[in-house]
């Protein structure tokens, strides 16, 4: 038996960082939604018993590095399962872009299997085991767009943001997430207003939500990583509405909402960056059940 599952990337609209907690995680504050930029998840049970990981992609692991391998070895040990199974993963997210790929392939691996093992789990248990992952993958088991508090794992879902296009443009640079939140010096920054954010959301005011993007990682990753802010330029001189940086970087998104300043957007970043894409806001919650 098989299961496909989409995979899709999350781009953050504001991302704010409270305080470094005991456990050595930020406190984060931050708005997130799911975009139409996916890895596809193809599985297949196994009477072995064994996970096996298969992508054609090099920057990937295939081993127990891999989340969503890490996401099977999860659901087996909790509920026993003497099942394996073939995980395919067809790439197409940037990896270590700042985008949740690792993230949301395992949040589809827990969606996907809960179907193929028949587990009859909720999104919010698989959201709850979905945080022994990583701090982005509670979001992403949902999708949608969602107020994400704690280390990130206690998800709020809001409405869907005003139509727009996005469009990402990632420099070759791959970002460690724990190398940016450990040169991030919340004596420095400044922070986003997130509560405005979600405000203007909720009152679908597009031009609010231009205003109001921001990213308290921002700073750290142009300091390190200066052909970011280059690629950030570039956008703005394209006619964006709004640039930002999605999480921890390197990959910067632009907001458009006319059709043909989207056009001279990704021509113009097509001329000096490789990886650009122009995508739509996914937005509704619980689409990924
Ligand atoms: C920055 C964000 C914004 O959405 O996304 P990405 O840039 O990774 O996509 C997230 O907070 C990343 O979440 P995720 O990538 O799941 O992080 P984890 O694997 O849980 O943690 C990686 C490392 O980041 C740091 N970390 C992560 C989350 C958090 N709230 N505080 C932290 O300080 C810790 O050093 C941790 O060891
Ligand atoms: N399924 C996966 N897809 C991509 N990267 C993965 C995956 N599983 C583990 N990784 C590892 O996680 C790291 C971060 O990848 P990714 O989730 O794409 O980035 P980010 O956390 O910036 O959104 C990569 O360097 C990679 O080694």
């Amino acid at each position: 038996m098989k299961v496909l599952e989409k995979a899709p990337a999350k781009i953050n609209l504001s991302l704010d960082a409270l305080y470094k907690r005991e456990d050595g995680f930020h406190e984060v504050k931050m708005v997130m939604t799911t975009i139409d930029l996916a890895d596809r998840i193809e599985l297949t049970e196994r009477t072995d018993g064994q996970i096996e990981i298969i992508s054609h992609n090099r920057f990937v692991p295939d081993d127990n590095r891999n989340l969503a391998y890490q996401a099977a070895q999860l659901l087996q040990k909790k509920y026993g399962v003497t099942k394996g199974v073939s995980i395919e993963i067809s790439k197409i997210i940037p990896v270590a872009a700042g985008l949740a790929g690792g993230s949301s392939d395992a949040a589809a691996t827990l969606r996907g299997l809960n179907k193929l093992w028949n587990l009859g789990l909720t999104l919010d248990e698989l959201a709850v085991l979905g945080a022994e992952i990583g701090s982005d993958v509670s979001f992403c088991v949902y999708g949608g767009t969602a107020l994400a508090t704690g280390r990130g794992e206690i998800i709020q879902p809001i409405p869907a943001p005003p139509h727009c296009w996005v469009v990402l443009a990632k420099p070759t640079t791959g970002v460690s997430t724990a190398e940016i939140y450990n040169n991030l010096d919340l004596k420095k920054v400044n922070h986003p207003n997130v509560d405005g954010m979600v405000e203007a959301i909720k009152n679908q005011n597009y031009e609010e939500v231009t205003k109001l993007v921001g990213n308290v990682l921002e700073s750290v990753t142009l300091k390190l990583y200066p052909e970011v802010a280059q690629i950030k330029e570039q956008m703005k001189r394209f006619g964006a509405d709004a640039v930002l940086m999605s999480g921890s970087g390197p990959t910067v998104f632009g907001l458009v909402q006319h059709d043909s300043r989207l056009h001279r957007m990704y021509n113009g970043l097509r001329g000096f960056c490789d990886q650009v894409f122009a995508v739509r806001l996914i937005g509704e919650q619980n689409k990924l059940d």
